[in-house]
């Protein structure tokens, strides 16, 4: 019987500075609850000269990493320093080597998530990736065990920290985006490519690692529709609040008899659903399953102590299995196979802003657009231009599909100019 577990930790950066002291911190906690010491005993890191706020002895600081994958003496390596080959190649030797492995890696997981589970079922060793979903939200294990039980219908989320942030300073704060992001870097939120937040990405790949696990299926990354914060204009904010919603970067993945939808994009979530509350670095998944009905988790989804928490629940969860030795038992082989609904069946409705020169008959030549595509209007609402001669048009559909949306928004062109245009979520008969 051990009475020792011993980490590689690769990276002591946002994430990895919070293992660190939750390891240190907790010490006593952990031996209470696994009845050996846990101990930090090699640490990957770029730049020795750095200045680390971390407690952390630096006789265990290394530079190379095979110094760490090729100690026969660390039962687990937990990765969290980032990037995909690099880490992708570090994630793939610590398993070949018979290590135990923890990530919060969604880029790695994302891309070669099918690949490395099956690879650390191949080499029946553990490889847990808590923390690449929602920070510090038990989310992957609440889908893994909590609703093993039921079959899950959908999920929708905010997945993305900074641009929650983001969101919530503009409007409640009004600051700028450009501050907003700022703040968002500096406070340990964004990526170190912070374009992979902003533009969806980060999003989109953890959105591939749910719905993956929920539908028991390998989504893949281009499966996913894609629209960043970029789409937003000015004014969209305000108007979503005057038409009674909030304009969220929302992750929703849908499952039905034609297919798995899967999306993330700016959306108008109705006032009254729990999501439009989710505010600042805050995430929250929401989940329909069929027995348990409707379900939401919420907590924070960046920042480096509620990320840690979820590594190092990770960490104890291998100790418990190194302890029984039980490693590498979880079944991630996909039950379905994968089957991606067309845009035809894919129905919401939506809210269109358009800007036309402001003459007679304008009207009726839009909306014998939408009529074409039958495409059934809901409202529409005039407000006035900036520019002389213009008028903005706000348009709400009834439910349609997104390839008739897709089809009005073309047709469009020539009679009106489309200035954004969203999908609206979390109305009872949305
Ligand atoms: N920040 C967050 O809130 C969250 C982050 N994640 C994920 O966790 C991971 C880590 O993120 P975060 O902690 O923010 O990243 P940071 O950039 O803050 O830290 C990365 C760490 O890894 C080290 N490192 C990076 N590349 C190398 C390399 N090639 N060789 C040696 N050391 C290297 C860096 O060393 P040095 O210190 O010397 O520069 C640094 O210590 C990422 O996959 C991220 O997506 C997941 C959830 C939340
Ligand atoms: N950049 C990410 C960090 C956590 O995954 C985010 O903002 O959510
Ligand atoms: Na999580």
């Amino acid at each position: 019987m051990k009475n020792e577990i011993s980490i590689g930790l690769l990276g002591l950066g946002t994430v990895g500075s919070g293992v660190a002291t939750i390891l240190q911190q907790h010490q006593q906690d952990l031996r209470h609850k696994l009845g050996v010491q846990v101990t930090i005993k090699k640490v990957l890191i770029k730049d020795i000269n750095k200045e680390r706020l971390s407690s952390l002895d630096p006789s265990v600081f290394c530079t190379d990493i095979h110094e760490l994958l090729n100690d026969p003496s660390l039962d687990i390596i937990v990765e969290v320093m980032g990037g995909i080959d690099g880490a992708k190649n570090a994630i793939e030797e610590a398993l070949k080597a018979g290590k135990q492995v923890v990530t919060a890696n969604k880029d790695v997981m994302a891309e070669y998530g099918h690949e490395l589970l099956k690879l650390a079922d191949e080499q029946k060793c553990d490889l847990f990736y808590e923390a690449s979903v929602a920070g510090g939200i038990p989310i992957i294990r609440t889908l893994e065990d909590g609703l093993a039980s039921d079959r899950i219908s959908s999920l929708m989320g905010i997945v993305n920290g900074t641009t929650n942030f983001i969101l919530t300073k503009m409007k409640k704060e009004n600051m700028s985006y450009a501050d907003a992001l700022a703040e968002a870097t500096a406070l340990g939120y964004a990526e170190s490519d912070p374009s992979a937040d902003v533009d969806g990405l980060d999003a989109a790949r953890k959105m591939v690692i749910l719905s993956s696990l929920a539908f028991s299926t390998e989504v893949h990354l281009d499966d996913v529709l894609v629209r960043g914060m970029k789409e937003i204009r000015d004014g969209d904010l305000d108007m979503a609040a005057d038409f009674g919603y909030t304009m969220k970067m929302i992750g929703s993945s849908k499952k039905d008899e034609d297919g798995i939808e899967v999306a993330v994009e700016p959306v108008f979530m109705a006032n009254s659903h729990p999501l439009a509350s989710v505010n600042n670095e805050y995430n929250a998944v929401y989940i329909h399953g069929d027995a348990v009905g409707e379900t939401m988790l919420y907590g924070p989804g960046a920042g480096s102590l509620p990320t840690a928490t979820s590594v190092v629940s990770d960490i104890i969860a291998a100790c418990r299995n190194l302890l029984l030795e039980v490693n590498g038992k979880r079944v991630h082989s996909a039950q379905h196979e994968r089957v991606m609904k067309p845009e035809s069946k894919q129905f919401a409705k939506y809210f269109h802003r358009v800007l036309v020169t402001d003459e007679v008959g304008v009207l009726s030549k839009m909306t014998s657009i939408y009529g074409k595509h039958g495409a059934s209007i809901q409202s529409v609402m005039q407000h006035p231009a900036q520019e002389e001669g213009k008028a903005e048009l706000v348009l709400l559909t009834h439910r349609i599909s997104r390839q008739q949306h897709l089809n009005v928004l073309g047709d469009l062109e020539g009679t009106a100019s489309v200035i954004s245009h969203y999908r609206i979520e979390g109305e009872e008969s949305a």
